[in-house]
C-alpha cells in the first residue's frame, strides 16, 4: 500500500517516516509539506544526508487522495483539523497524530486548545486510538491519542475499568523529555534553560487533561476529577507518569496484580515489569512498561508507567491503528529494539 505523510520537518513526522519505511505492507511511502510550490529532495529541506533522494511534493489534498490509501497528519493542533476537511469530507482514511479530533465536545476543546474546533460532528465520528485498549473496525478518522495521555491511560485502565482505586484519589506526576513539546526554540528548551534543569509547565491545566477524562469517565462515571502536574527534563525522548491512586479497602495489592496481567495478557507492547521501570528501558519501542509500589499504611500505589514519546506516544501508535485500520499484524513495522547504553 502507499501512505502519504504531511509534517515530514516534524520530530513526529520523521520517527514516524523512520518506522513506517520498515513496514512490511508499505510499498511506497509519499511526503507533503505545506510550504514547497515544487518537488524536493527531503536531503535538501532537511540538511539531513541520510534521508538522500527521497522527494517531497507540495501539498495538494487531491493528489494525496488520489496517490495514497491513507494519510497520516503530524501537524499542529488548530492546523490539522482544517487541512483535513477534504479527507473527511470523502471519507478517506485518515491517522491524525494531533489533539484536534481527540476530544468529542467542540467546548471543552477551545477551552483547554483555546483554538476554534472541527464541528461537533466530525468530533463525534473521530475514532480516539487507544490502540492497546482497543480494536478499530472500519473507523474511518482515527485521533490517535497524546504522548501524556497515553501513558496514563494505560497505567489506569485496569484499576478504573475495574472499580479497585477511589475514584477522588488520582495524582499524577508525569515527566517528559523536550521532543514532546516540537522543534520550536522557546525559552523552556532553549539549551541554558532546558540542560541541567527541571521545570514544571501547565501545574492542572495540560490539554491532556479533557482527553484523559474523557477516557476514564467512559471506563467509570465516579471517577470526576485528576490532580495533573507535567515537568521537562533534560533528556530528549521519554516519558515516566508517576501515578498516584488510593487503593479500595478490602483490595489487595494481589487483585491488582491480576488485573493488570488480565488486562494487557494479550498486548504484545505493554508489560508489567519485577522492578521500576526506568524511561531508557523503552525508548526506541513501541513498549510501554507499568511497575509498581505499594504503600499499605497510607493505602496508596504508585503506578510507574514509562514510554518513548515519539513512538508509543506517537508515531508507533500511530502504525498500530494503521495495522489495525487495515488489518495487519499487529506488530508490522514495530518489531523495535530499545536504544541503548
Ligand atoms: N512530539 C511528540 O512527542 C508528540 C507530538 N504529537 C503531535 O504530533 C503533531 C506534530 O508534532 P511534532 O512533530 O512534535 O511538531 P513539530 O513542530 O516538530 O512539527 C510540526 C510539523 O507540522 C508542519 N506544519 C506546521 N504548520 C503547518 C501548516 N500550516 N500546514 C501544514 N504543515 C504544517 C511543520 O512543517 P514546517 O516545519 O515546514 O513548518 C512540521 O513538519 C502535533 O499535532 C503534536 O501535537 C503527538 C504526540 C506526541
Ligand atoms: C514536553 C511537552 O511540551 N510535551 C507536550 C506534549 C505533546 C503531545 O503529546 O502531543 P499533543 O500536543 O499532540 O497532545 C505538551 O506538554 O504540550
Amino acid at each position: 500500500m502507499e501512505v502519504a505523510i504531511i509534517g515530514i520537518t516534524g520530530y513526529a513526522g520523521t520517527v514516524l517516516y523512520e518506522l513506517l519505511t520498515n513496514h512490511p505492507q508499505i510499498s511506497q511511502i509519499n511526503l507533503y509539506a505545506h510550504n514547497l510550490t515544487q518537488s524536493t529532495p527531503l536531503g535538501k529541506i532537511t540538511g539531513q544526508f541520510s534521508f538522500g533522494e527521497q522527494i517531497v511534493y507540495p501539498y495538494d489534498a487531491q493528489q494525496i487522495m488520489e496517490n495514497n490509501d491513507v494519510v497520516f497528519f503530524a501537524t499542529p493542533a488548530g492546523v490539522t483539523s482544517k487541512l483535513a476537511q477534504p479527507f473527511l469530507k470523502q471519507l478517506f482514511p485518515v491517522i491524525d497524530l494531533s489533539g484536534d479530533f481527540r476530544l468529542n465536545d467542540p467546548k471543552q476543546y477551545e477551552k483547554w486548545y483555546q483554538k476554534p474546533a472541527a464541528n461537533e460532528d466530525e468530533l463525534k465520528s473521530a475514532y480516539y486510538g487507544l490502540a492497546d485498549l482497543q480494536n478499530n473496525d472500519d473507523q474511518k478518522y482515527v485521533a490517535n491519542p497524546g504522548c501524556y495521555a497515553t501513558s496514563i491511560l494505560l497505567g489506569l485502565a485496569p484499576l478504573v475499568q475495574n472499580d479497585l482505586i477511589q475514584p477522588d484519589s488520582i495524582l499524577i506526576d508525569a515527566k517528559s523529555g523536550f521532543s514532546g513539546a516540537g522543534k520550536k526554540l522557546t525559552t523552556m528548551n532553549h539549551f541554558v534553560n532546558a540542560h541541567d534543569n527541571l521545570q514544571i509547565y501547565k501545574p492542572n491545566q495540560h490539554k491532556h487533561i479533557p482527553e484523559i477524562m474523557q477516557k476514564l469517565k467512559e471506563w467509570n462515571q465516579n471517577v470526576d476529577y485528576i490532580q495533573f502536574m507535567t515537568t521537562v527534563v533534560p533528556m530528549n525522548r521519554g516519558i515516566m507518569s508517576s501515578i498516584y491512586v488510593q487503593i479500595k479497602p478490602k483490595i489487595r495489592f494481589q487483585n491488582i496484580q491480576d488485573a493488570f496481567k488480565t488486562c494487557y495478557q494479550n498486548s504484545p507492547f505493554v508489560f508489567t515489569t519485577p522492578n521500576l521501570p526506568t524511561v531508557k528501558e523503552v525508548v526506541g519501542t513501541n513498549e510501554c512498561h507499568l511497575g509498581f509500589s505499594y504503600n499499605p499504611k497510607t493505602n496508596y500505589l504508585l503506578v510507574d508507567s514509562v514510554i518513548d514519546n515519539m513512538i508509543k506516544g506517537a508515531a508507533g501508535q500511530a502504525i498500530q491503528n494503521l495495522n489495525q485500520l487495515f488489518h495487519f499484524s499487529i506488530t508490522d513495522g514495530l518489531k523495535l529494539t530499545p536504544t541503548l547504553p
